[in-house]
C-alpha cells in the first residue's frame, strides 16, 4: 500500500496570569504598547493548545504515533510547568521574556520537539482568548 501522511492534534487546556511588559522598554512605553495588558497585578486566561503532529501512517500499527504518548509530553511540556502558573513569575523563560502568547507558543514548540521523535512536530495553536488565536510552525 502507498505510504499515506497524516496528521493528529492533542487539545490540552491550561490556566495561568501574566503581565505584558517588557524590561526593554519604560514603564510608560508598556503603558502605551499593552495598555490593559500592563496591568501591575496581571490578569489570568484559560489558554487551549493544539499541538499537531505529521507523519506517515505505520503500516503495522495504523497510527502516526500513539496519542497516550503525546498526552504524556503534553503533560511534562505543558501542565507541569505552566497550569496555575504566573507565568512571569513561575517561569523562568519568561522572566525576561515578553509573556505574549506568540512567546508562550514558541516555548511550547521549544521544549515539545526535545521530546518528541525527530520531525513529527508540525504546528502549536494557541487559544489566549476565544478571538485572540496564534499559530507557530517553528519558523
Ligand atoms: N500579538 C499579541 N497581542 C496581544 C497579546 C498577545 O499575546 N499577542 N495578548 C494580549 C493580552 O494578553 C490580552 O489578555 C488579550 O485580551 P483581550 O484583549 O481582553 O482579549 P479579547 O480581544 O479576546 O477580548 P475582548 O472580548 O475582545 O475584549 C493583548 N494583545
Ligand atoms: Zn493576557
Amino acid at each position: 500500500m502507498a505510504e499515506r501522511v497524516a496528521y493528529i492534534t492533542r487539545v490540552q487546556s491550561f490556566s495561568a496570569c501574566h503581565r505584558l511588559h517588557s524590561p526593554d522598554l519604560s514603564d510608560e512605553e508598556n503603558k502605551k504598547v499593552f495598555g490593559k495588558c500592563n496591568n501591575p497585578n496581571g490578569h489570568g486566561h484559560n489558554y487551549k493548545v493544539e499541538v499537531t503532529v505529521r507523519g506517515k501512517i505505520d503500516a503495522e500499527t495504523g497510527m502516526v504515533m500513539n496519542l497516550t504518548d503525546l498526552k504524556r509530553y503534553i503533560e511534562d511540556v505543558i501542565m507541569t510547568p505552566l497550569d496555575h502558573k504566573n507565568l512571569d513569575k513561575d517561569v523562568p523563560y519568561f522572566a525576561k521574556v515578553v509573556s505574549t502568547t506568540e512567546n508562550l507558543a514558541v516555548y511550547i514548540w521549544d521544549h515539545m520537539v526535545k521530546e518528541l521523535p525527530e520531525g513529527l512536530l508540525y504546528e502549536v495553536k494557541i487559544h489566549e482568548t476565544d478571538k485572540n488565536i496564534v499559530v507557530y510552525r517553528g519558523e
